[in-house]
């Protein structure tokens, strides 16, 4: 991304304010610029969202049978109401996602100068991959508590390795592989599900679409209730797959105007659906709001896979969806131009979906 030349200082990571080693901050501990909302006493409990387990195995089995009927109707309804569900028996080794979370938790454990050595402000200007903070393009914009490492994962020969540090290099690899396998299980399914050609969303797919890794870190906070750990938002990919820590809650997900703790279960991946997902499916699918709060005592982790469709490619709503009765409820969208809208409606505070609303 170009830089304008009028970039704020670069900040320092959140996880080096939170260690106190720079002085206290202005509330009792987090400086202003961190300040997203105004304390609530905690008397109203979060309720906890009704997200279901799907069991990919059972869902994805050849034949047809009562089973993954059963599995398809409890996706179909978590697609339409939270847009996001837990996926077991998913095809990828636990051990294999310790070994990520284990990596992640290494890489940001290190001292600050080895982070630096990825850091994503070249020269002062801000680039989409690396270690560090969103963008900031302006002193108003309320920061979020968390630091991030971000990585283009796939096409693979776009990958930029010398961003890649050791410690994630080969689980990164493997977890992407297992990944890919993942998604390419579920697409069809959800295809299925509005009765659309079993490869409708696979063959939205090219050798460009772009697979993005994003490690995220969030320090404990002295005032959670102040904060987020990263602001109300939807993903702007096609599916987005997370591997939350599951000692440890803070996802939170809006509907109906209410926020609602999402679950954790050991051994689970999240499914979330992005904005693409919705715009094709003309709104029957959701991209889901959702925000991180963080903990005021434990550190959390969070690795997360964004897999979006060829920048260059422009997406609308799937045509067989659309009728008299059914009109499209999305405009055409260019996915390069709606990514970098994103980017700057969340630094904003809002949600680019609007904007693709007819
Ligand atoms: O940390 C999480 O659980 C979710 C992170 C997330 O929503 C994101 O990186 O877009
Ligand atoms: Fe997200």
């Amino acid at each position: 991304m170009e830089n304008a030349g009028e970039e704020p200082a670069p900040l320092l990571p959140v996880q080096e304010l939170a260690a106190g080693r720079h002085g206290a901050g202005d509330d009792g501990g987090v400086p202003s610029r961190y300040v997203a909302r105004r304390a609530h006493d905690g008397s109203e409990e979060t309720p906890t969202a009704a997200v279901p387990v799907i069991d990919l195995g059972r869902l994805c089995q050849p034949a047809a049978d009562g089973e993954s009927a059963s599995e398809a109707a409890k996706l179909r309804a978590a697609l339409q109401s939270w847009g996001l569900f837990l996926v077991a028996n998913h095809g990828i080794e636990v051990s294999l996602m310790d070994a990520v979370t284990e990596a992640s938790r290494e890489f940001f454990r290190q001292p600050l100068v080895e982070k630096q050595r990825y850091t994503n402000m070249v020269g002062g200007n801000f680039q989409l991959e690396g270690y560090g903070n969103d963008r900031v393009a302006t002193e108003e914009q309320v920061l979020d508590w968390s630091d991030r490492h971000y990585l283009k994962v796939e096409p693979q020969d776009e990958r930029n390795l010398a961003l890649w540090p050791p410690c994630l290099r080969d689980v990164l690899h493997e977890f992407t592989t297992k990944c890919t396998t993942l998604k390419d299980c579920l697409l069809p399914e959800m295809a299925k599900l509005l009765e659309l050609d079993g490869n409708y969303f696979s063959n939205q797919f090219s050798g460009k679409a772009e697979t993005y890794a994003r490690f995220n870190y969030y320090p404990p906070c002295p005032r959670p209730e102040l904060v987020f750990g990263l602001k109300p938002h939807t993903d702007a990919s096609f599916i987005t797959l997370v591997m939350v820590d599951s000692n440890i809650g803070g996802l939170q997900v809006l509907r109906d105007g209410e926020w609602y703790n999402v679950p954790n279960k050991p051994d689970t991946l999240l499914i979330n659906l992005g904005d693409q997902m919705e715009i094709m499916s003309n709104g029957i699918f959701k991209s889901p709001v959702h925000r991180v709060v963080p903990d005021a005592e434990k550190e959390r982790l969070s690795v997360v896979m964004f897999y979006s469709l060829d920048p260059e490619r422009e997406i609308q709503p799937a045509g067989k969806l659309i009728d008299e009765n059914h009109p499209a409820l999305y405009k055409k969208v260019k996915i390069k131009e709606y990514i970098a809208g994103l980017f700057e409606y969340f630094a904003q505070g809002k949600l680019v979906i609007e904007t693709a609303k007819i």
